[in-house]
């Protein structure tokens, strides 16, 4: 018997990989089917539309389908594309960062409001990204403000080779540098904002993870201690001495921990300025001001 024949056109590689993920149960098949054609056969959403019976080559309908099965055993589909976008930026992933998550940009936007009133007063702000991995949050602010200037610090030296790329990729090479720090080990300078998505899940519920999450994402940036708040307490404690004059504090959080974060920073002399729900309507991100 001869090889199945390979699809030859565009339509007919995205409903086989559309089938092939329904059947393996993935949800968001079609969408995450999309994304793979797309990116592996070379093509754009509008192409896809426009010329269905565009012919692909049979290295292109290999690539799709071998991408298609990984996708169909469990891998996420960003891992498998190697990017993400974030904030409309494009994000390059690598094994030791976390694949940024769309609750991470209710962190970004909640800080807005603090970085331009610094540079309606300052002209300018300084901006420190506390685990920075892709270099999601810091490049974000980068682009929506264009006065200010970021340190993004890891203690995955990987993961900071990534954040640089991301930084060369996007633009962003002369308002960020990145330097490995166990969080406050290797600072000395102040800020007018510290921000930071840090590991937050306790050790009890890590294997309770999605395997996507638990297989993909590196445990480093997942781990945050027996109760889930060792890192809030590091960040909290030296935070009040890196701060420039007005400057805040802001953290994202698990869907049930703003309370207890709150209380972390409340006993480290922080008030808590403003707090976000992500879409979910969970308390997501919340920004403290020295008391
Ligand atoms: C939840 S991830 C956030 C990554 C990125 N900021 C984002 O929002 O997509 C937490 C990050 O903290 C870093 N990290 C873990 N322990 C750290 C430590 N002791 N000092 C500095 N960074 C640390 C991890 O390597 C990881 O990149």
């Amino acid at each position: 018997m001869g090889e199945a024949r390979l699809p030859g056109s565009l339509d007919v590689l995205l409903r086989q990989a559309r089938t092939i993920l329904r059947e393996a149960g993935i949800a968001g098949a079609a969408f995450d089917a999309r994304l793979i054609v797309e990116h592996f056969a070379g093509t754009s959403q509008a192409e896809l539309i426009a010329s269905p019976d565009r012919a692909v080559t049979d290295d292109e309908a290999k690539a799709v389908l071998a991408a298609v099965r990984e996708r169909a055993e469990g891998k996420p589909v960003h891992r498998i594309l190697g990017y993400r976008e974030f904030y409309g930026l494009k994000l390059m992933l690598s094994p030791e960062t976390l694949e940024p998550r769309p609750d991470t940009e209710t962190l970004v936007d909640m800080v807005l409001p603090h970085l331009r009133q610094t540079v309606g007063r300052k002209g300018t702000c300084t901006i420190l990204d506390m685990g920075t991995g892709t270099g999601a949050i810091a490049l974000a602010l980068l682009s929506a403000v264009p006065e200010a200037r970021a340190v993004g610090t890891d203690i995955s030296g990987h993961a900071l080779a990534t954040a640089r790329a991301n930084a060369d990729m996007n633009g962003y090479s002369e308002r960020f540098v990145t330097r490995r720090s166990d969080w406050f080990g290797e600072i000395e300078e102040s800020f007018d904002l510290i921000v930071s998505n840090p590991p937050y899940i306790a050790t009890a519920e890590m294997d309770d993870l999605p395997g996507e999450v638990r297989k993909h994402d590196p445990i480093t940036a997942l781990h945050g201690g027996a109760d889930g708040l060792d890192a809030y307490r590091k960040i909290a404690a030296k935070a009040g001495r890196h701060l420039n004059a007005a400057g805040a504090v802001a953290v994202e959080v698990g869907s049930s921990q703003a309370i207890d974060v709150k209380e972390v920073f409340a006993s480290s002399g922080f008030r808590t300025a403003s707090v976000a729900a992500d879409l979910a309507g969970h308390d997501r991100a919340i920004l403290f001001v020295a008391c």
